[in-house]
């Protein structure tokens, strides 16, 4: 795996699936500007609260959903169903993070945290293959952050240490 920090700012993520790993994922997408698409028949009550920041459609995947889309993220519960959009997704070059087989998507989500200082804010982002590993390690590593050491003072203010995930 190659990792990139993707600039999502007004652009379109498709996420299938309504449950609560999508919204978990979602709520980053909107935190990070993204245009967020759900296409699920069904949402759960996290991305019922975030109704007004994203566009619904409200049906099963079916082909045309990823049209205009610069990521797609699936996590429908349904193997099959995951492994349609992937392959809709890579037809179309769109990177695509498949939450149900690691192996079946072309990206995966690293465990990140965000720190705030006075200069912007500091990212950790760890990718190990094993998610409880990488939570493990970021956990550990942002602990331990010497922000001085880099001439940066730590921004204290509430959420300043901020798992996003
Ligand atoms: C490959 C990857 C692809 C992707 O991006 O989806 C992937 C895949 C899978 N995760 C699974 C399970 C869990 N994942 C988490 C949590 C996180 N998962 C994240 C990333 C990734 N998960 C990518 C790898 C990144 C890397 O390289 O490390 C984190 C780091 C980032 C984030 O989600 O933002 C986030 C940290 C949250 C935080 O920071 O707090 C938890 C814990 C929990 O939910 O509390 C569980 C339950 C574990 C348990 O129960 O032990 C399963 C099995 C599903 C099943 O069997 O049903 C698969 C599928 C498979 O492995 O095939
Ligand atoms: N990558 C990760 O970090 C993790 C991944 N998982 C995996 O993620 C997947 C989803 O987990 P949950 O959100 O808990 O599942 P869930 O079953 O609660 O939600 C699935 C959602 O997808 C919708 N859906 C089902 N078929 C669909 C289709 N064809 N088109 C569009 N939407 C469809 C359902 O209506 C529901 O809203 C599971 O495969 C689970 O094993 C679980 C934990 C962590």
């Amino acid at each position: 795996m190659f990792p990139l920090a993707l600039d999502l700012a007004g652009r379109r993520v498709v996420a299938v699936g309504g449950g609560p790993v999508s919204a978990r994922r979602v709520r980053d997408f909107l935190a990070a500007g993204a245009d967020v698409h759900v296409v699920s028949p069904e949402l759960c009550p996290e991305l019922e609260a975030m109704l007004g920041d994203l566009t619904w459609h409200p049906h099963r995947y079916r082909d045309g959903d990823l049209t205009g889309a610069w990521l797609v993220h699936t996590a429908t519960g349904d193997p099959l169903a995951d492994a349609r959009v992937a392959a809709a997704a890579a037809e179309s070059r769109i990177w695509c993070v498949n939450a149900g087989r690691a192996h079946r998507g072309t990206a995966a989500v690293p465990a990140r945290a965000t720190v705030e200082t006075h200069a912007g804010r500091v990212t950790v982002a760890v990718t190990s293959g094993d998610p409880r590993r990488s939570m493990a390690v970021r956990d550990w590593l942002v602990g331990r952050l010497p922000l001085a050491r880099f001439g940066l003072l730590p921004r204290p203010r509430r959420g300043s240490l901020r798992k996003s995930a």
